[in-house]
């Protein structure tokens, strides 16, 4: 079932000097239980299209409807907590929270009581592979690939049926990579949600129910 769907979507950084049409008429759909990987050449709008799925920004021209309705419509914010969870380059992390507050927060957010959302916090990380010992730190404590992998964790905690990442692999060596790609395969194929990944990284490529390949803006096939 289609979860997601763009349609002719358009969308230019402008400032007083210059136009950058970054994402330049794309359509596509996006279903549940499957996972996408968007590829191209450095600078083709693979982040900016994210950007667009993920509610971040709002298409100059085009549509995106989430069960057919146009997220237009929809409150961002409501849109972004509810239905979306984004696993971002840099990793977006709460400096001020620990490791183990990092994870949970989506769930704090959904007033879901503090002990039992530690709880289920604690159980990604350790699916992600960081250890107990790491829980209470803050995230400047931790290696760039421990950081991806508490901000992996986060969006599992959240629950939501659209898992957006950008280069969720791109600090993390073989094995940690192998282990990120098999849980996201996971959460499309057993949980039934819809992964779509930004990457240069072959092996999360080569894992894709579907490729996406953008150039120049646009989706080439
Ligand atoms: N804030 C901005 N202002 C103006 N132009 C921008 C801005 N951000 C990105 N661009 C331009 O938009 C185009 C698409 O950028 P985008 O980051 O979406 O590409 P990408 O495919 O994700 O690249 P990479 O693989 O290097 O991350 C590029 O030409 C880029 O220079």
């Amino acid at each position: 079932m289609n979860i997601l769907t763009s349609k002719q979507v358009t969308y230019e950084y402008r400032n007083a000097v210059q136009t950058v049409r970054a994402v330049n008429g794309v359509s596509c759909t996006f279903q549940q239980g499957h996972v996408y990987a968007i590829v191209g050449p450095s600078g083709s709008g693979k982040t900016t299209f994210l950007s667009l799925l993920a509610g971040l920004d709002v298409p100059t021209s085009g549509t995106i409807e989430l069960d057919g309705e146009s997220t237009a419509k929809m409150n961002r914010d409501s849109y972004r907590l509810n239905h979306v969870s984004v696993i971002y380059q840099n990793f977006n992390l709460f400096q001020h929270l620990t490791v183990l507050e990092n994870a949970a927060y989506p769930l704090y957010v959904r007033k879901m009581p503090k002990k039992k959302a530690d709880e289920l916090a604690a159980e990604k990380l350790l699916q992600v592979g960081l250890k107990e010992d790491q829980f209470k730190r803050f995230p400047n404590m931790l290696s760039g690939g421990e950081q991806q992998r508490v901000a992996i964790a986060r969006a599992l905690t959240s629950g939501s049926e659209l898992i957006l990442a950008d280069e969720p692999t791109g600090n993390l060596d073989s094995e940690n990579s192998r282990n990120i790609v098999g849980i996201l395969q996971g959460l499309a194929h057993e949980g039934n949600r819809c992964v779509i990944i930004v990457t240069h990284d072959p092996a999360v490529a080569e894992v894709a129910d579907v490729l996406l390949k953008m150039k120049d803006g646009k989706l080439i096939h």
